[in-house]
């Protein structure tokens, strides 16, 4: 295991991380708060969220509040910026869902702040009809397609969108794994962690159709979110609401109702994937479920800092080594939309144009068997 570099703050004015707390969750307060016609103190709770300098805990009475008291040992008191930004960014999240009431007995218990962005961003007929027609293509260029909008669905992520502008498709794979990635899929269980709804899911759940189909997998798992987060996080109404955007009739869209009806395709969710945590401490029922699958698919740039861990890693160091923790066989499928990437070769960094780690155009697909 290389020596662990320091875990990344936001404290450099300068830096992605800086740039996130200060202009990415304003922004993102700002539609919560014209998504729906909230009750007066909603707004508040909210501008006092943003105003707040120094980390406050979650209010007394949560469900949750020991563990989050627990992670943030040593946080409270401290300013947002200094303390981790893994932790900033996911208490961010929670104390947003604490000023909607999204945990409060009453009418607005459950109501998703993030709800009307989704739908908006809900695939259209002819995205449908384009990965429903992939499976008329060989094989190998079905494969090679899904890889190709697996990555391209991650770049559609509305948070990374309030503040990046109009969408282009990737430009580059900088690490492609895909050939490795696909011989590790030989007809065993396998468990594909989601990351984004919309326009990411749907290759998500075309590739699993894929699996299914072509008996690269016998089961699958598709583990989602427990509750709303970083803004497009798909749960399970999320798949839900795709699955209903499949046309009847569709050849897919079929095959996935059954899959989930028959048990080879299954929904999984637990507290830890709304964690401020890294894989490294996944409880054990997760980590087993990952060791039981011949392959884990890890969707996402959130999932990779949470897999290689959130540190300054030099972008050359082995993703081989820092993942050897990780319990079975993973493959990560990421577009490259913050600071943490390694498993580059030597020199290839410098080929690359300075905004190449947050600006969304680079991707890769890496594999640790
Ligand atoms: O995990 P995802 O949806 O691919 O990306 C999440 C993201 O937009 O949010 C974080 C910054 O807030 C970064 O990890 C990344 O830029």
């Amino acid at each position: 295991m290389p020596v662990e570099p320091p875990v990344i703050v936001s404290t450099d004015p300068m830096s992605f991380p800086h740039s996130v707390l200060r202009d990415r969750h304003p922004a993102i307060v700002e539609r919560v708060r014209g998504a729906y016609p909230y009750p007066p103190e909603v707004p508040l709770r909210l501008e006092r969220l943003l105003q707040e300098d120094v980390v406050a805990p979650l209010a007394g009475g949560a469900h949750d509040a020991a563990a989050w008291a627990e992670w943030g040992a040593g946080m409270f008191g401290r300013s947002w910026y200094d303390v981790p930004f893994l932790f900033a960014e996911n208490f961010f999240y929670r104390r947003l869902l604490e000023a909607v009431g999204y945990y409060e007995p009453g009418a607005w218990q459950g109501v998703d702040p993030f709800g009307p962005q989704k739908a908006a961003d809900l695939p259209g007929a002819e995205e449908l009809a384009e990965l429903d027609a992939l499976q008329e293509r060989p094989e190998e260029e079905q494969a090679a397609g899904l890889v190709a909008a697996a990555l391209w669905g991650n770049r559609a992520d509305l948070g990374f969108r309030l503040v990046a502008g109009d969408l282009q498709r990737v430009d580059d794979l900088i690490v492609d794994d895909s050939k490795r990635l696909w011989s590790l899929a030989q007809g065993g269980p396998a468990v594909l962690v989601a990351d984004n709804a919309g326009r990411e899911l749907l290759p998500d759940l075309v590739l699993i159709d894929f699996l299914l189909r072509t008996g690269r997998a016998s089961r699958v798992e598709l583990h989602v979110k427990p509750a709303p987060y970083f803004v497009s996080d798909a749960l399970t109404a999320d798949v839900l609401a795709e699955l209903r955007r499949f046309p009847a009739g569709s050849a897919v869209g079929g095959r996935l109702d059954a899959a989930l009806r028959d048990g080879t395709l299954r929904l999984h969710t637990e507290d830890f994937y709304c964690a401020p945590l890294t894989f490294h401490d996944a409880p054990d029922g997760l980590a087993a479920r990952f060791a039981a699958a011949e392959l884990t698919i890890l969707k996402g740039d959130l999932n990779y800092r949470r897999l290689v861990g959130d540190r300054s890693w030099p972008a050359t160091t082995s993703f081989e080594e820092v993942t050897g923790y990780f319990p079975g066989p993973v493959a990560a499928l990421r577009t490259v939309k913050s600071d943490v990437v390694v498993g580059l070769s030597a020199g290839a960094e410098g080929a690359l144009p300075a905004s190449w780690r947050t600006g969304g155009a680079f991707a890769l697909v890496q594999v640790r068997a």
